[in-house]
C-alpha cells in the first residue's frame, strides 16, 4: 500500500529562477487526515474520507490501523475506506510508529474502543523534545491508566467524562481527549485546548458520526459522551500550511499563481504576516491569488522599528509556517525578527539557506534575524524535516543555478506530489528516482 519504501532516499535536483504561473489547490490537510483516520477505529461501521492526501505519513498510519484489525482500502487517489468491524490492541510495529508522531492518536480511540493500548514511543519530525507529558495528563482525567515501560501502556475500565485543564494547548492531545471524551459517560470539558484548524475538523468528522461537541474553534470544548458513533463519509479540509507555502513560493519566484479552493477563512494570521513581508494576496470567493510584482518590502513597527513574526496557538500564526516564513523573508527588502516558540531545532536549518547566500542571524534556537533581499545560488543541501525541506525548495526555486535536495523524502512525508504539482506551473524539479 506504501508509495515508497520507508528506507527510500529520495532527492529533488532544482533548476533554479523559472517563475510559475497558473492554479493549484491545496491537498487536504495531513494534520487533519491523521487524528479522523485514527477516530475511524471509535465506530465499526464503514467510514469514507475524501481529500486525504495520499502521503507517507498517512500510509504509515493505515498501516497501523490495519495491525490492530481495521479493513483500510484506497478507491480512488484520495478517497479512503476504513471498517474497523473487529478491532485488538496488537502489538504495534515500533519502527512504524517511530517514523509518525500520529501513532500517538492510537490511544484515544483504542481506549475507546478495546480499554487498552500500548505504544511504543511516537515519532514524527525531529524538530526539538516532543513532549507527550499533556497526552497523559488528559486521558487520566478522563480515567485512563498510564504506565511507561518502555512503550506507554494505556489502560482503562471505563472512560468518565471530567472538567480538564490542559497544561499547554497541545494539538494531538487535544485530538485524543476529543476522541477519549465522546465515547466517555456523561460531559467532558476541555480547557485551555488546542483549535487549529485540524482539530476542528476532527471535531466535524465525530459530529459527522453521532457525537455531541460545542466550542469548536474555540479553546474551551463541551464534549456530551456516550452517544452511539455511527459510519459516515468526510472531506478532509484544505492544508492551510500548504497555501502558506504557496504563497511564500510564488512571491520569491516572482510569479503569479491561484490556489483554488484555499480555504480562505482559516488563513487570517497567515496572510497577516505575509503583509508584514510585502505580500498581498487577494481573495476571490474561496481561492487566493498571489499576483506578480509583489512590493517585497518588510514593514518595520511603528517608529521603524524591527518588525516580528511569531508563532502561537491558533488562531495565530501556525509553528508549521515559520520555515516558510524564513526563507520568504531573506528576499524581501529590510529586517525582521522571527521567533519560533515550540521547537528547540526547528530553526537550525537556517545554515543550510546561509550556505546558498542568505543573510541570517540565529541569535539562539528559536529566535532568527533575517535580512533581506539576497541572492540565492544553488547547493547541495539536507532536508531535516518536512517544512525546513519546503524552505529549501522555495529557496532552490529562486536560486541562481540548480540545487540537490537530499532526504526529499521528508518532503513527502507532508507534501503530495509537489514535484509533479509545481512542475504543472513550470517549476523544473526532477525527483530521483522517478515515480514508479
Ligand atoms: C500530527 C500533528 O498534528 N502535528 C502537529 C502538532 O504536533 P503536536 O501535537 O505533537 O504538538 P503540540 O501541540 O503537542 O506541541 C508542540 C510543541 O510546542 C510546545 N507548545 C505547545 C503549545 C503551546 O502553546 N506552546 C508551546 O510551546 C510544546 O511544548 C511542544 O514542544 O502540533 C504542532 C504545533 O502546532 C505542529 O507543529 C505539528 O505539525
Ligand atoms: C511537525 C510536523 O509534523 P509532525 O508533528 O507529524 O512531525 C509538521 O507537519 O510540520
Amino acid at each position: 500500500m506504501g508509495q515508497t519504501q520507508p528506507s527510500e532516499r529520495i532527492k529533488y535536483v532544482v533548476e533554479g529562477g523559472h517563475a510559475l504561473k497558473g492554479e493549484i489547490e491545496p491537498s487536504g490537510n495531513k494534520n487533519a487526515a491523521l487524528p479522523i483516520i485514527a477516530a475511524a477505529l471509535l465506530t465499526s461501521e464503514r467510514v469514507e474520507l475524501t481529500n486525504v492526501p495520499r502521503i507517507r505519513d498517512v500510509e504509515a498510519l493505515v498501516e497501523l490501523i490495519q495491525t490492530v484489525g481495521a479493513k483500510a482500502r484506497w478507491t480512488g487517489q484520495n478517497a479512503l475506506e476504513i471498517e474497523a468491524r473487529e478491532i485488538r490492541p496488537a502489538d504495534l510495529d515500533p519502527v512504524l510508529c517511530s517514523r509518525i508522531r500520529a501513532s500517538i492518536l492510537l490511544a484515544g480511540p483504542m481506549l475507546a474502543r478495546c480499554g487498552e493500548v500500548t505504544l511504543p514511543p511516537p515519532g514524527g519530525d525531529v524538530i526539538g523534545r516532543r513532549r507527550v507529558d499533556t497526552h497523559f495528563l488528559v486521558l487520566q482525567q478522563l480515567g485512563a491508566e498510564v504506565h511507561l515501560n518502555g512503550a506507554y501502556e494505556f489502560r482503562t475500565s471505563g472512560l468518565a467524562g471530567a472538567d480538564v485543564f490542559f497544561d499547554e494547548p497541545s494539538v494531538t492531545a487535544t485530538e485524543n481527549a476529543l476522541c477519549a471524551a465522546v465515547a466517555a459517560t456523561g460531559t467532558t470539558i476541555l480547557r485551555n485546548c488546542a483549535s487549529e484548524p485540524h482539530v476542528q475538523d476532527l471535531a466535524r468528522f465525530l459530529i459527522a458520526m453521532g457525537a455531541r461537541i460545542e466550542g469548536i474553534g474555540t479553546n474551551t470544548m463541551v464534549i456530551h459522551g456516550g452517544t452511539a458513533l455511527s459510519g459516515t463519509r468526510h472531506r478532509i479540509g484544505p492544508d492551510h500550511i500548504e497555501v502558506g507555502s504557496l504563497i511564500g513560493l510564488a512571491a520569491v519566484t516572482r510569479s503569479e499563481i491561484t490556489i483554488r479552493n484555499a480555504g480562505v477563512e482559516h488563513l487570517r494570521s497567515t496572510l497577516m504576516n505575509f503583509e508584514r513581508l510585502g505580500i498581498r494576496c487577494r481573495i476571490e470567493g474561496d481561492d487566493l491569488v498571489v499576483p506578480a510584482g509583489q512590493e517585497m518590502k518588510i514593514k518595520p513597527d511603528f517608529g521603524g522599528h524591527v518588525p516580528k513574526i511569531e508563532d502561537q496557538p491558533w488562531p495565530a500564526f501556525p509553528a508549521d509556517t515559520m520555515s516558510i516564513a524564513i526563507v520568504t523573508a531573506t528576499q524581501c527588502e529590510g529586517m525582521v525578527l522571527l521567533f519560533e516558540k515550540m521547537f528547540e531545532s526547528r530553526m537550525f536549518f537556517v545554515d543550510k539557506l546561509i550556505a546558498m547566500g542568505a543573510r541570517i542571524v540565529l541569535c539562539d534556537p528559536h529566535r532568527a534575524v533575517v535580512s533581506g533581499p539576497a541572492k540565492l545560488t544553488g547547493a547541495r543541501v539536507e532536508s531535516p524535516d518536512i517544512r525546513a525541506g519546503m524552505a529549501m525548495l522555495i529557496a532552490a526555486m529562486c536560486a541562481e543555478g540548480t540545487s540537490t535536495i537530499e532526504n526529499a523524502q521528508q518532503i513527502e512525508r507532508g507534501y503530495e506530489r509537489i514535484d509533479e504539482r509545481l512542475n504543472a506551473l513550470g517549476a523544473r524539479i526532477t525527483r530521483i528516482p522517478p515515480r514508479g
